[in-house]
């Protein structure tokens, strides 16, 4: 279980990006943030990463180990994505065939001999995804995974983190793609002006009549017409 207790974030000139809040998140479950721009969604992605020091609060990782996935990550360019995979791969003492099953996994198998600058903008993204699944830790946080992905790997990616559920994984991402939380996520919870303000099961947004899409834009819609 990760126990998330009074966490929040309040960054220099008195932005707050995070309210104080708690999570219980267990083990092999699914969990979506979603919410409008600024919403607060990678501020407490980068609290759970460590890449931000909360203002308040604590986060109780048990035993647990996270990868993570964050959005537009910074490549060195002049390697090639083979030997930017089989560094990590030495690091977390994967052997080779689990590094190229890895760039298989995620399409890149021909291109693994090709300069990571020459990259289009999904390939960079599905080579981040490969270095999260080489990692293989019992967490896996991804920011905005489907970014720049066109359908066929979206799809993909999402019969990937099917078969990881399976495997007992936890996996807590943010998105702006509403489908792929429907198709995915056990859970989501909705962001606006840093904090939850609401939080669905996928029961819940299953056997209701609106799909999730049109609740989340009815709660979108009311948020900019306040704000107006
Ligand atoms: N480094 C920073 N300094 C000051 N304020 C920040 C900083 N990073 C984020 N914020 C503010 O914190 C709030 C939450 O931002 P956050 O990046 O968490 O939103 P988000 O939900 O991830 O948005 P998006 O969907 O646009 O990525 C916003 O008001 C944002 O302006």
């Amino acid at each position: 279980m990760i126990r998330i207790n009074q966490i929040s974030k309040t960054y220099k000139m008195g932005k707050v990006g995070l309210h104080p809040m708690d999570l219980l998140i267990a083990p092999g479950e699914i969990i979506a943030f979603i919410g409008g721009n600024g919403a607060g969604k990678s501020t407490l992605i980068q609290l759970l990463t460590n890449i931000l020091k909360p203002t308040t609060g604590t986060i109780d990782w048990g035993e647990q180990q996270f990868s993570y996935m964050p959005d537009d990550l910074e490549f060195p360019t002049h390697v090639t994505a083979w030997e930017l995979l089989k560094l990590l791969g030495a690091i977390k003492a994967v052997e080779d065939e689990k590094v190229l099953l890895a760039a298989t996994t995620v399409g890149l198998q021909n291109h693994l001999h090709q300069r990571i600058e020459t990259f289009s903008k999904g390939m960079k993204q599905r080579l981040a995804f490969a270095q999260t699944l080489l990692a293989n830790e019992d967490v896996m946080i991804l920011d905005e995974p489907t970014n720049g992905l066109d359908p066929y790997w979206v799809k993909w990616m999402q019969t990937i983190l099917d078969a990881k559920r399976k495997e007992g994984k936890t996996i807590i991402f943010s998105t702006h793609d509403i489908s792929f939380v429907e198709r995915l996520a056990d859970k989501m919870l909705f962001f606006n002006e840093g904090r939850v303000l609401f939080q669905y099961q996928a029961k819940e947004w299953r056997e209701n009549p609106k799909s999730l899409e049109e609740t989340i834009l009815d709660q979108l819609n009311r948020v900019h017409s306040s704000n107006s």
